[in-house]
Parts: C-alpha cells; structure tokens; sequence
C-alpha cells in the first residue's frame, strides 16, 4: 500500500456565483521512502494541491472533491481535531522562506522543544534532543545555534533550522514548497543533498514542490508535471527526462538550462499559464501547443500509458500507440 494516495483530488474559488477548480482531478501515489516531485510554471497549483493533502487551503477556496489517504485513512473524513494531529504526526511542511514559517522572538531551540512538547516527544531531556535534531540536520555548532534567534542565522542555517522542526514528530511524509528556491546554488546543493539524506536515514516520503527541474533531476524519484490544475504527465523521473511525452514537459525542458532537449539557445515557454476564469476545454496547455488539433478540445482528456509506469494526457501518445501497430509510432521528442 502506498502511504499517501490521492484520488480525484479538486480544489476551487469561488468566481462569481460558480466554484471554479484550481486544482482538478488530480491522482497520485506517494510509497514509502519516495520522493514524488510536483513540477511546473508559476500558477499550475502545486501549492495549491500541497495545501490541499493537509487540508490548509487558503480562503475562500475549498477542496470540492477527491480522496486522500494516508497510511490507509481517508484524510477527508477526520474531524479538524484529528487532522491537525496527522499535521504534526504524519506530514510536515516546509517553506520557501523560513522566516515566514520561525517565530522571530524566539530561540531556534525553544521552537524545537516546544514543537516536540506538543507532540509528546523530547523524553526526559527535550533540550539534549532538541540539539541532537540540530546535529542532524548538519548545523555547525548545535550547542550555540539551540540559544540562536532566527535572525542570527544564514539562509541556509534557517531551512536547516526549519527542516529540524519539521523531523520533531517523526513525520512520514514531509512536503517541501520550493525549499531552495531562495538560496544561492551552492546551499541549495547542499540542502538538496541534506533532504536525499535524511529521506535515506529516517525512511521518509517526499512531495517536493518546484518549478526547477535541475532539482528534480536531482532529488526525485518520480515527477508529476502539473499544467493549470491537472497533472498532465507522470513518470519515473529517467524516463521523463529521457523521452518526455506531453508538448508541455518537452517545453519545460527545452527552456531547462543544461538539458539535452535544449537547443544551444534556451527556448522560454510562449504564452501564459491561462486564468481560471479563461480555461481553455480540453487540453488547456492547447492554445500554447504546436501540436495542437481538434481532438485535443475534447473534455476530459485521460492520462493515456506511455508504459506502465508512464503516463500522459495527450491525445498524441494515444496516436502514438495506434501508429505502433505500424512502424510509424513517433512522439513529437523523437
Ligand atoms: N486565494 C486564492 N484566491 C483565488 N485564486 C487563488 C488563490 N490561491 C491560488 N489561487 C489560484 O490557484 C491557481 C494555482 O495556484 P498555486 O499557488 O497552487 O500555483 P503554483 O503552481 O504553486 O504557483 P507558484 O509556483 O507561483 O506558487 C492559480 O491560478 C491561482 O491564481
């Protein structure tokens, strides 16, 4: 059984007198000690989907539908009392930037300790066990960093103190929302090595959030590629660099610094990611698509298997699989 499944998953504002889906019919399974990587342009609701899993959307929005289970239970059936134990005990998050998510007045380790009062965890010594969390997570000097405030530390000492706080209660399932995006690269090299490291050692899943695919070619296992509310791709994340079948993934990567599906010039992506009030039907990536045609408006598109673990909502891998039959079956990355 996976720990985290996710089924039909809808998430939505209200826009007038109607509840429009920022977030539609979105599926996914998260195994043990995986890190699935949610990817895609600014706008295409993987915050929106992360927030959903606990059960945090922003207002006035609200989950319309969907299920999601974790270690077996349905999340959607758990009183608010309950939910926010699994918040704690089961899935933590982690930000972008840190200081949003510390309390400025006061001590790194007064948070841990508190963090893991609440949760019943520290034992007999919570200050001992709040620095060993520090050591963990590769502070230099936990000692000194325990009596630190968060404005005394580095960018990256605070995702690092952030990090520690989100391992307190032992989640399973830890859901990271750009955790290097506001760091310079060499410490996000380093936090990305930490979070491979600490998946490794603890046995922890990963929902990893990014618009960078130079970090999930380095952190992930799978990728779901998301494009205005859906998840437009899914692969193991090999086979998505290798031959990515939805026009939407090979845009990303032709704009990918470094990829091998970019041309010695970088190609950014033409057009916008649409506004929920102007969602195209069909395919919404269809208005930006050079493959686009007619059967591409038909409402709602599959995800069609490219191979078993491999799948695309694009009725061009659907084409594909009927010119197999011939020797004629080509994708567009081909
Ligand atoms: N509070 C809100 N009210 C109305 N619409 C919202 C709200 N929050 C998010 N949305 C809409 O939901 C959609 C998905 O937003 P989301 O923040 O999940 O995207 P994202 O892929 O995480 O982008 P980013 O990388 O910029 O965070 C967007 O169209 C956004 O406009």
């Amino acid at each position: 059984m996976p720990l985290l499944s996710v089924r039909h998953l809808s998430t939505g504002f209200p826009i007038g007198n109607r509840w429009v889906p920022a977030v539609q019919d979105v599926s996914f399974d998260i195994a043990r000690g995986e890190t699935l990587a949610l990817v895609g342009e600014s706008g295409s609701g993987k915050s929106l989907t992360a927030y959903s899993l606990l059960r945090l959307v922003p207002p006035p929005g609200r989950i319309l539908e969907g299920e999601i289970h974790i270690e077996g239970r349905n999340l959607m059936d758990l009183p608010e009392a309950e939910m926010e134990r699994v918040r704690g005990a089961k899935i933590s998050l982690i930000f972008q930037e840190p200081m949003s998510a510390l309390n400025p007045v006061l001590t790194i380790g007064s948070q841990l300790v508190e963090a893991m009062t609440v949760h019943g965890l520290g034992g007999a010594d919570p200050k001992a066990a709040a620095i060993d969390l520090l050591a963990t997570v590769r502070m230099d000097d936990p000692a000194r960093r325990f009596g630190e405030y968060p404005h005394q530390l580095s960018g990256g000492l605070r995702q690092r103190a952030l990090i520690a706080l989100a391992l307190c209660c032992r989640p399973s399932l830890i859901v990271a929302d750009e955790p290097t995006t506001a760091l310079d690269v060499t410490i996000q090299a380093e936090i990305l090595n930490l979070l491979r490291q600490l998946k490794h050692d603890f046995g922890l899943s990963l929902l990893l959030i990014t618009h960078d695919l130079g970090v999930v070619a380095h952190t992930a296992d799978r990728v779901a590629v998301m494009y205005a509310g859906r998840i437009v791709e899914e692969a193991p994340v090999r086979a998505l660099f290798k031959m990515p079948a939805h026009p939407y993934t090979q845009a990303l990567l032709r704009a990918m610094p470094g990829s091998t599906h970019s041309a010695r010039r970088l190609e950014p992506i033409e057009g916008q990611v649409p506004s929920l009030q102007r969602m195209p039907p069909g395919c919404a990536f269809g208005p930006r698509c050079a493959w686009h045609h007619d059967a591409c408006d038909v409402e709602p598109l599959p995800m069609y298997p490219v191979s078993d673990t491999h799948g695309s909502r694009c009725v061009l891998v659907k084409e594909a699989h009927r010119l197999a039959s011939g020797s004629a079956a080509k994708l567009p990355a081909e």
